[in-house]
């Protein structure tokens, strides 16, 4: 199981994706996504000009070895971009490890802890009432579960909702950072009215959740979880930067709504204070940005003993390659909550042939060896990168803010 060659794919079947190939001299090969939304070429030279080097000659089976060389050998630990290039590769390594063993990676993993993987869709736009038209059409497609994101009346281009009513949403939209203009009374005035009208149209079984997308201060998220309250939220995401863990201590003394965190998080570290503290119930952080299987297993495994399940991010800016290997480690870990499901283009799907299925609002595992899915790497060479950058927002009077 000697690597015999590792190289980059970047391809944009609609946005960029950046994806490793790790081959062996057996011929089995293993493929990771080291997508960064808004930062793709950064990953692509750390891991051409820093790691991939370093790989060859190397016994692929050799997973944590790797993983640590490439950790503490980096002396520079964690960050965004090193673990995002970890991640890479040590879901690759995985997807290598599975496929000699000729079984599908949950297996690996420790087996099926459940038979279906529960899934949230996104539910957008610009007004309530267009809002409650897409929340109908999840649940006709089977969702169980929908985020809900609508226009606030006096904002003009918020978080979440698509520019059109019916296309999807994709915040990376120009090549240049545009400057949206956020204000937190309008957006705090209007979110319960709502959550409000969703349950009145819907009914109490269907799992609502919403993400603030980091833009409140602690008191002011203590104030939306309390007056979502009765509306009872799935969860309540990313509600405030969570650089200071602490804040969510301050939240957490004020309202029962279940809080989310963790999309940006690529360590332990930052979730450490969080979890032992209770202050939290689903922690978001993925494969791709926080070191593979290998690392957010230890998360994942740290979390269930505080009552803390899994939620893990799962937008279209990270490739199907994460979206497969996340649904094998959903099928297995113990502590499972959801998991975020955007649908990719077309393009993007015949790009990244996978064996995943959804069916009736939940992923169904797929059985071929290894996490099940792959690249076809000559149409992906029909999609050439194009910059995309996300946006800013602005207050109302030009301070710099939280996107
Ligand atoms: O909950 C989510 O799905 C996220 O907030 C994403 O939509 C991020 O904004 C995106 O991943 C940034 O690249
Ligand atoms: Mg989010």
């Amino acid at each position: 199981m000697i690597i015999s060659d590792a190289y980059l794919i970047v391809t944009s079947p609609g946005r960029n994706f950046v994806t490793l190939k790790i081959v062996t001299e057996s011929g089995v090969y293993g493929i990771g996504d080291a997508t960064l939304n808004g930062r793709e070429l950064a990953v692509v030279a750390y891991l051409e000009e820093h790691v991939l080097p370093s790989l060859i000659g190397r016994d692929a089976s050799r997973i944590e070895d790797i993983w640590h060389f490439l950790y503490r050998g980096a002396y520079w630990r964690r960050g965004p971009v090193t673990m995002t290039a970890i991640a890479a590769v040590d879901v690759a390594l995985w997807d290598i490890k599975a496929k000699a063993a000729g079984m599908p990676l949950y297996q690996l993993l420790g087996g099926k802890s459940r038979d279906r993987v529960m899934v949230y869709g996104h539910a957008t736009g610009r007004d309530i009432e267009a809002c409650l038209e897409e929340v109908a059409r999840h649940v006709k497609e089977g969702y169980k579960a929908v985020r809900v994101q609508a226009g606030v009346p006096g904002i003009a281009s918020i978080y979440g909702v698509a520019k059109k009513d019916g296309e999807p949403y994709e915040p990376a939209d120009a090549e240049l950072p545009a400057e949206h203009v956020w204000s937190t009374s309008k957006y705090l005035n209007h979110v319960p009215k709502l959550f409000a009208a969703v349950r009145e149209r819907f009914g109490d079984d269907l799992h609502v959740l919403h993400d603030v997308h980091h833009r409140l201060t602690p008191i002011e998220a203590a104030r939306l979880g309390k007056e979502v309250e009765p509306y009872h939220l799935f969860w309540l995401e990313d509600c405030v930067p969570a650089e200071n863990q602490e804040a969510f201590g301050l939240i957490r003394q004020h309202t029962t709504t279940p809080l989310a965190v963790g999309e940006v998080f690529n360590s332990l570290f930052d979730a450490k204070t969080l979890i032992e503290n209770q202050w939290i119930d689903y922690i978001r952080a993925t494969l791709t940005h926080a070191g593979g299987i290998t690392h957010v297993r230890r998360i994942a495994d740290l979390a269930g003993l505080y009552h803390v399940r899994t939620g893990f991010h799962g937008p279209t800016d990270l490739s199907p390659v994460c979206l497969g290997a996340a649904i094998h480690f959903d099928t297995w870990v113990p502590n499972f909550g959801i998991q975020e499901y955007m649908p990719h283009t077309n393009a993007t799907d015949e790009v990244f042939p996978h064996d995943y299925r959804f069916e009736d609002g939940h992923f169904i595992v797929g059985e071929t060896p290894g996490h099940g899915v792959d690249i076809d790497e000559s149409l992906a060479k029909q999609y050439p990168y194009k910059r995309a950058s996300l946006p800013v927002n602005r207050l109302e009077d030009g301070t710099l803010w939280h996107w």
